[in-house]
């Protein structure tokens, strides 16, 4: 059983505030990812955890204990690294065993124990060669195995998998994911890829310039971001966001993209929620991912004439650029949906699928259908 919790947590280098009053409370074999741009305070955060760097504020507790006066080596917490970090000069045997020995287990023990890991992460075959002579996704299993052999209370992996190829990096996120629900241990993962986020992450702890944005599941961040900084950071081609006026029209909503003639239709009930959530009727953001913009290339019930621009085939898919008023939005499309960049198409947006957020706060106004 471990839980982590940050209280208010602050931390200064010289004048420079680069986490700000963070709060969090992990659970017991969860798996939280921070993500967030280069320089927003994750690896600061998890050196943080993990004793490496000291706080200027707040408490770090495990298992419910202060323990941000505790030395690193007191705090039972392993870290994996992006870069290796094995002992070259040692077999990958001995680089596993060696925080055991540091720990003066027996002989036997050490050799259960290790075995035991290599299984887990099968690499039981090169237990016997030098760290110079494996690839780079078997070395990392090695560092991740020294980590794991001494069963810490906590896992905290900053970018372990940033400094491999496409490819293995793929590979190695199924794994670490795989080697997470066989072993279940709490794990902090730092990185700045959303994709390896989604995939890995029981929540994602997403910052921004040492400020926590917004905490929850993969599909919580994607379906629901707390304002314009996740919904434009979580999802890829990312979030079309466009400065819009919704204004009551007969039996609904028009939303009206700034700089376009005519307005999407939206339920009426969007205009009321508008209303509660206290903002003004212009000057919102709409944001809509590419998938809610739904394109026909016959004129329809409710949607607008657009022009195509950049086409860009995705082999499964398209990712259509359409002019709308002074704004591009993308369009997601099955592949070879529409012909050519020039061409007369009509769009509409799917309301279901739109977010509203305040433009000066950038905060969600929470409106839903
Ligand atoms: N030892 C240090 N002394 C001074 N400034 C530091 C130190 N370590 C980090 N910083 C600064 O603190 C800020 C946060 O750095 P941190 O490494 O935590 O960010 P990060 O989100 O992990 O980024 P990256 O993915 O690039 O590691 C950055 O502006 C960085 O330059």
């Amino acid at each position: 059983m471990t839980q982590i919790e940050l209280r208010g947590v602050q931390k200064f280098f010289g004048a420079v505030q680069v986490i700000k009053d963070l709060n969090l409370k992990i659970d017991d074999n969860e798996f939280i990812v921070l993500l967030g741009q280069s320089g927003c305070g994750k690896t600061t955060t998890l050196r943080a955890i993990a004793g490496l760097e000291t706080i200027d504020g707040g408490d770090v507790l495990i298992d419910g204990k202060p323990v941000q006066h505790l030395k690193a080596a007191d705090r039972d917490i392993a870290m994996v690294f992006q870069s290796f970090s094995l002992y070259p000069h040692m077999s990958v045997y001995e680089n596993i065993a060696f925080p055991l020995r540091a720990m003066r287990k027996s002989r036997a023990e050490i050799d259960g124990e290790v075995r035991s890991v290599a299984k887990v992460l099968q690499i039981n075959d090169l237990l016997g060669k030098k760290p110079s002579a494996l690839s780079g996704g078997d070395m990392q299993r090695v560092a991740i195995g020294r980590a794991l052999v001494r069963r810490p209370k906590a896992m905290l992996m900053d970018e372990p998998i940033g400094a491999l190829d496409a490819k293995l990096r793929e590979e190695m996120r199924a794994e670490i994911k795989r080697l997470h629900i066989k072993q279940g241990s709490t794990t902090i993962y730092v990185t700045h890829d959303q994709i390896e986020a989604m995939s890995l992450a029981d929540r994602i702890v997403i910052m921004h310039e040492g400020v926590l944005q917004q905490v929850g599941s993969p599909s919580e961040v994607y379906k629901h971001p707390a304002n314009l900084f996740v919904a434009q950071f979580v999802g890829s081609p990312v979030m079309n966001v466009a400065k819009a006026a919704v204004t009551m029209n007969g039996s609904g909503a028009r939303v009206t993209v700034d700089g376009a003639a005519e307005g999407f239709l939206f339920p009426a009930e969007l205009v009321g929620q508008l209303d509660a959530a206290n903002a003004g009727q212009d000057g919102l953001a709409l944001g809509i991912r590419p998938e809610g913009v739904m394109v026909s290339r016959e004129p329809a019930d409710g949607y607008l004439p657009v022009e195509a621009h950049i086409i860009e085939p995705l082999g499964s898919y398209d990712i259509v650029d359409l002019k709308v008023g002074a704004q591009m939005l993308r369009a997601r499309t099955r592949s070879g949906f529409v012909g050519k960049p020039g061409v007369q198409v009509f769009a509409r947006l799917d309301p279901a699928q739109a977010h509203f957020f305040d433009t000066a706060s950038g905060n969600s106004l929470g409106v839903r259908l």
